[in-house]
């Protein structure tokens, strides 16, 4: 997959230069490719912002340096380019979306700032590519950079040779399959005992249908405290297969 992400804040990705998604970079897996938004201005302040049009607080990003950022990072790679726009007004990022844009040949990021870019950039770009406003959650950044980094770790974990087996994302909470749209209960290591606390016996026991059970417990019981709705929606959708199957 080939990640393209531009930013006035190029640094705000060093991170991905490390650990898996750096080693998955290393390997050929991911070619994520970083571009400052001013490379594209030019004047002589490199300006990428102006008043809004109809008042109102801050400024937004202006839209020429966008649209020749986006003309020149899409110009040179035949496989469709899918523009993801991080905003507090898009549609929820989930585990299935992750799921989703895993499958996509590549991604461009357009990381905002300011009070957000002018709405004319997504609308001139879905001319050409498919364009998804995402929110990574209720509540306000100050710009698409850090929602850019948890979309780029959530997708890149999915791809075949980024995680090694000794982590699987299979068992994610929210992945499909027998532990559908349930958080994951508590994980232990060695030692048996710490600090007075003892590792839960059943863990122990080498029963590894005991063990699955008291998992399942655990992951009902985690989830009924901290995602009450998550249970509703299990419950509506075994119902409704139990209607489908009857
Ligand atoms: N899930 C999530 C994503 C973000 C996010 C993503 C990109 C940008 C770019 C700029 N900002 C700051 C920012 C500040 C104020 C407003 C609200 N204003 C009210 C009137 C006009 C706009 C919007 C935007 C971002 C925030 N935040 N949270």
């Amino acid at each position: 997959m080939r990640i393209d992400i531009i930013t006035i804040f190029p640094d705000y990705f060093v991170p991905l230069e490390l650990s898996l998604i750096g080693k998955a970079r290393e390997a050929g897996i991911l070619d994520v490719r970083l571009h400052d938004l001013r490379s594209w201005t030019h004047d002589r302040h490199n300006t990428v912002d102006d008043t809004p049009y109809g008042g109102g607080p801050g400024m937004v990003m202006k839209p020429e340096p966008w649209g020749e950022a986006l003309d020149a990072v899409t110009a040179d790679d035949p496989a469709p380019a899918r523009l993801i726009l991080p905003t507090p007004s898009g549609t929820p990022f989930t585990q299935e979306h992750a799921k989703r844009l895993s499958q996509q040949p590549r991604l461009v990021f357009a990381c905002g700032r300011y009070e957000g870019i002018d709405a004319r950039v997504a609308a001139d770009a879905a001319e050409r590519m498919p364009v998804e406003e995402l929110s990574i959650g209720d509540y306000v950044l100050a710009g698409g950079e850090a929602a850019t980094l948890v979309v780029v770790e959530t997708v890149s974990r999915l791809l075949p040779g980024v995680l090694g087996n000794a982590e699987s994302a299979v068992q994610d909470s929210f992945a499909s399959g027998a532990m559908e749209n349930l958080l994951e209960g508590p994980v232990y290591t060695k030692p048996a005992r710490w600090r007075d606390q003892e590792v839960p016996p059943v863990l122990l026991s080498g029963d590894h249908g005991a063990v699955d059970r008291w998992r399942r417990h655990e992951a009902l019981r985690k989830t009924a405290r901290n995602r009450p709705e998550l249970l509703r929606e299990l419950a509506a959708q075994r119902l409704e297969s139990m209607d489908r199957r009857d």
